[in-house]
């Protein structure tokens, strides 16, 4: 089901029940994407070392963050609510400088499908169990994902 205005853009947010939030979300393709095709250029908010540590490490934002090379950026619209997927049908790149990360076909996907990227290893199994998660460790871990991309759209 989808929430809110349509727009001309490749995603709408859907509900995700298998995730566990009040207004558990999610984002699906609104019609079929080609592998390589840049789906979304978000926004992101560069997040200080000190007020991380000191606070929002300790909050529900914590579970939204992406970290690269040791900083944290929150990512701004529907940046914020692709869920997680050991097989994600998106996969990104974050450019530092500007704070933007994009967004893109991992492989083709079909109209419906729930547009996913990979967490990391620690947080969650194949059943969407919550993983081996300590406080050190935020969402998104950028670190090598970069080469794998790359390597993905080369094939
Ligand atoms: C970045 S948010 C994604 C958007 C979130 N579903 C929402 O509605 O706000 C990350 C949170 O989504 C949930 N989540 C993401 N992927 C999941 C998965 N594969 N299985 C279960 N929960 C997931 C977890 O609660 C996680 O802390």
């Amino acid at each position: 089901m989808q929430h809110g205005a349509s727009c001309s853009c490749y995603y709408e947010v859907i509900e995700t029940p298998y995730t566990k939030e009040e207004k558990a979300r999610g984002v699906a393709a609104r019609w079929d994407v080609c592998k390589g095709q840049l789906v979304e250029v978000a926004h992101c908010i560069l997040i200080p070392k000190d007020q991380y540590n000191e606070h929002m490490r300790h909050t529900v934002l914590e579970h939204y963050l992406f970290r690269f090379r040791g900083e944290m950026l929150l990512c701004l619209g529907v940046g914020s609510l692709f869920n997680h997927s050991r097989t994600p049908s998106l996969d990104y790149r974050i450019d530092r400088e500007e704070l933007i990360i994009r967004f893109y076909a991992a492989r083709d996907i079909r109209q419906g499908e729930e547009l996913t990227i990979f967490y990391g290893n620690v947080w969650f199994d194949d059943t969407g169990n919550p993983g081996n998660l300590s406080s050190e460790t935020c969402m998104h871990d950028h670190m090598d994902h970069e080469d794998k991309f790359l390597a993905a759209l080369d094939a």
